[in-house]
């Protein structure tokens, strides 16, 4: 076996084991952990000015930020959530959310919104980025569901990897992960 196959294995023999682990989570943990994470939010997002946080609707046991979004829209802070881009393979497009926004389901099974281009931020006007964990080390590296969508979308717009925070379960951390040569690490990454 090459190294580079020994590596892509056990990459994919973690994200299981991590997938695991978060859908192992009581309904009683993960209700805590999203309240937990939210007041994490609300003091950061106090600390400083934030219009546009751009998120995304959690699924298959990742951190719900269903409670910090509420908080978002009684403070009128904008909320968007990723749509897979329609033609450009590989990107993400973020659209805004309320609980009034038609959802539909992408080829992942993931609820999105329906696409309207009228309702898309430019990445450059997102304040915060949450990004979904599936894991993450202390070092800022992070695993995620393997497409690539976030590592593309922090390449595009730089200005963005300041602005972007990785959330997931305390459960989710690892010792070490060794970082692909197209992995951004993040600057900070919150956990509940
Ligand atoms: N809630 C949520 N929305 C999100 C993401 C996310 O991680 N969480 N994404 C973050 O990028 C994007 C979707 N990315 C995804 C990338 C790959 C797979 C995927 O390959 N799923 C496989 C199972 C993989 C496995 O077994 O480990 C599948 O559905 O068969 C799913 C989503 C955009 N929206
Ligand atoms: N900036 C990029 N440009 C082109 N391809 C990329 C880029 N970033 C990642 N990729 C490709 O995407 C694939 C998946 O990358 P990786 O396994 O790191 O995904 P991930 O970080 O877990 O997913 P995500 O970023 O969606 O959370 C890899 O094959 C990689 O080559």
């Amino acid at each position: 076996m090459t190294p580079n196959t020994d590596l892509a294995n056990r990459i994919q023999h973690l994200r299981q084991e991590l997938r695991q682990k978060r859908r192992a989570l009581t309904y009683a943990e993960q209700t805590a952990a999203s309240h937990n994470l939210c007041r994490q939010l609300q003091k950061l997002s106090s600390e400083q000015r934030i219009e546009n946080v751009a998120g995304y609707i959690a699924a298959n046991g990742e951190i719900s930020l269903a409670p910090y979004f509420h908080w978002c829209w009684q403070q009128q802070i904008q909320v968007y959530v990723p749509v897979l881009h329609p033609f450009s393979k590989g990107h993400l497009l973020f659209l805004s959310y309320s609980q009034h926004t038609p959802l539909t389901r992408n080829r992942y099974n993931l609820e999105e919104p329906v696409l309207d281009v009228s309702k898309v931020i430019a990445h450059r006007h997102i304040d915060l980025l949450l990004t979904p964990l599936l894991g993450f080390d202390c070092h800022g590296n992070r695993l995620g569901m393997g497409g690539g969508y976030y590592d593309r979308t922090l390449h595009a717009c730089p200005n963005l990897q300041n602005r972007a925070i990785g959330v997931a379960h305390r459960c989710q951390q690892v010792e070490h992960l060794q970082p692909q040569p197209w992995d951004i690490p993040l600057k900070q990454i919150i956990s509940a």
